[in-house]
């Protein structure tokens, strides 16, 4: 099967060029490589790719950023298979997705290739926004939104100092976070939320690089989660975040989960978004947005383990 390799050399703080040069040595397996040069370009590459008329293999070497823009590319075409091998900050798609460990994993696998189609998430605004993993609106999206904005980041991460802003966001957010209220519409049920924290769409289970928010998704399923935190003091908040990793918050009165083929969400204010843990813009007042599952599904590796992907 012929196999394309996107690097995406930025991410994971740059780390992804440094596991590049190291796995390139060892990737014995004919291959083409392609290294973005912008945000937006791995999309362009596998969106250029769709009309193969032979299984093309895709891996994206990256993080989840790198994996939405593969994916959102190739959805929708019948003989692209889009796989991965984790070189981002966060990699919650290789939790969720099966993801090639090393070189050695992708030539096994290019021995009896298989693949399983999955769901993609998606929103419209005044775009079309698609997210594989999970897009937020609230608290969390805010936090992100403001530590990638942040100059200081950007000279600290050369440090390694990314945890300890991101640490310092996450305390000033808590204080200063005006809470929302919700309004979600979903198989005709109406339900309305006060005091929200955070509303997130999921499609698997992890976000935020392993916190567990949302156990029960499915990523073939053709079925949203939706999981709201609010009327919850911040002392609980931080809490319940420290649970996530392990996936008992959803045992808190405060945090609801819902599950659907779509959902309107309506917030009484503009709230920061996210997709897959990436600036989403911010939700419009007042004015409803259908979350939904892409008519394009997508093809991702199938491993032969079926809990690992499904
Ligand atoms: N050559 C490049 N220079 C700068 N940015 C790039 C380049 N190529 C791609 N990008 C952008 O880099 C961003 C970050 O990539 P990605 O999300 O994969 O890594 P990450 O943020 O470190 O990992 P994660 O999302 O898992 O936390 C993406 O939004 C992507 O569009």
């Amino acid at each position: 099967m012929k196999t394309i390799i996107i690097v995406n050399p930025a991410a994971g703080n740059g780390n992804a060029a440094k596991k590049w040069n190291k796995f390139k040595n060892t990737a014995a397996f004919p291959h083409e490589l392609l290294m973005t040069q912008y945000a937006g370009h791995a999309e362009e590459v596998a969106a250029r790719l769709r009309d193969a008329d032979e299984p093309v293999m895709v891996i994206g070497f990256g993080g989840d950023g790198t994996m939405r823009e593969i994916v959102a590319g190739a959805a929708g075409s019948p003989n692209l298979i889009v796989g991965s091998v984790a070189a981002g900050s966060g990699n919650d798609f290789s939790r969720g997705f099966y993801s090639f460990k090393d070189a050695e994993a992708v030539e096994l696998f290019l021995q009896e290739p298989a693949s399983l189609e999955q769901d993609l998430g998606e929103f419209i605004d005044s775009e079309l926004f698609r997210f594989v993993s999970s897009s937020g609106i609230g608290f969390d999206a805010e936090i992100s939104a403001l530590v990638n904005r942040s100059l200081a980041k950007k000279g600290l991460n050369k440090v390694g100092a990314g945890k300890l802003v991101y640490l310092l966001y996450v305390i000033r957010t808590l204080f200063r976070f005006k809470k929302f209220d919700l309004a979600v519409e979903t198989d005709g049920n109406n339900q309305q939320f006060k005091d929200v924290w955070l509303a997130t769409v999921s499609n698997q289970p992890y976000f935020g690089g392993g916190m567990k928010i949302s156990p029960d998704s499915k990523t073939g399923d053709g079925l949203l989660e939706l999981t709201i935190v609010s009327g919850i003091s911040r002392l609980k908040l931080l809490l319940v975040f420290g649970t996530v990793f392990t996936g008992t918050h959803t045992r808190f009165k405060e945090v609801i989960q819902l599950s659907g083929s779509q959902f309107r969400l309506t917030t009484d204010r503009q709230v920061y978004r996210h997709i897959d843990g990436d600036y989403a813009g911010k939700s419009p007042k007042n004015e409803p947005i259908h979350y939904g599952i892409s008519k394009s599904r997508w093809n991702a590796i199938n491993n032969g383990k079926k809990e690992d992907v499904l």
